[in-house]
């Protein structure tokens, strides 16, 4: 049986474009990002691969990424969950912010520690833990059992919301999740056994 689980972070959004913290704030993709979500439908068409079900996030960068990946596979009209368990990691009082001028006023180090360690949250906002305490459950319940079943599942969210099921899948720990980036609109191509391991991971990059 074909346990497949393709996980994509949504295209370049016009807050990625302007380097501001984005979490739960709602941008939209930028020309860009229309492009890159594209190419990840056409990279995943090219591998023959089709869907039975998509998951998404409730923010409209990741919804546009699924619906336009979803048109490339000439899947339109596809069932898709939209979740706001999916959604980013709520960056907090960093949202808005420009990311260089957040280094300039609390330092590189203090804004790597923010944006990347496991377990530091930023003011008002979600660590990566509390990312995963939100998103592992939804997964484990919504997502993981059709996949077992042997369904195809596409998800379209977010760098951190997606870094939080990829160090659960991938066994990455606190020490090793920080050098862990996603790129946008990449796809990454998971099957697993039926204990729910991976059992074989692709990444479709250019
Ligand atoms: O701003 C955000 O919400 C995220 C993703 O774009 O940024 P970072 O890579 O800094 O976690």
């Amino acid at each position: 049986m074909d346990r497949l689980l393709v996980l994509v972070r949504h295209g370049q959004s016009d807050w990625n474009l302007k380097n501001l913290f984005t979490g739960w704030k709602d941008p939209d993709l930028t020309e860009k990002g229309v492009d890159e979500a594209r190419t990840a439908g056409r990279r995943l068409k090219d591998l023959g691969l089709s869907f039975d079900v998509a998951y998404t996030s409730a923010l409209t960068r990741a919804q546009n990424t699924c619906t336009l990946i979803l048109e490339e596979l000439g899947q339109t009209g596809l069932a898709t969950v939209r979740d706001q368990a999916l959604n980013e990691r709520d960056y907090g009082d960093l949202s808005g912010l420009n990311k260089d001028d957040a280094r300039a006023r609390w330092g590189e180090e203090q804004v790597h520690v923010w944006r990347r360690s496991y377990d530091v949250s930023p003011p008002g906002g979600e660590s990566l833990k509390d990312t995963v305490a939100r998103v592992l459950p939804y997964y484990c319940q919504e997502i993981l059992p059709r996949v077992l079943r042997g369904e195809r599942v596409l998800v379209a969210a977010h760098g951190n919301s997606l870094r939080a099921l990829v160090m659960v899948l991938d066994r990455l720990t606190p020490k090793t999740i920080p050098s862990m980036e996603l790129d946008t609109g990449v796809p990454l191509v998971y099957r697993l056994n039926a204990d729910s391991t991976v059992a074989s991971k692709q990444v479709l990059a250019g």
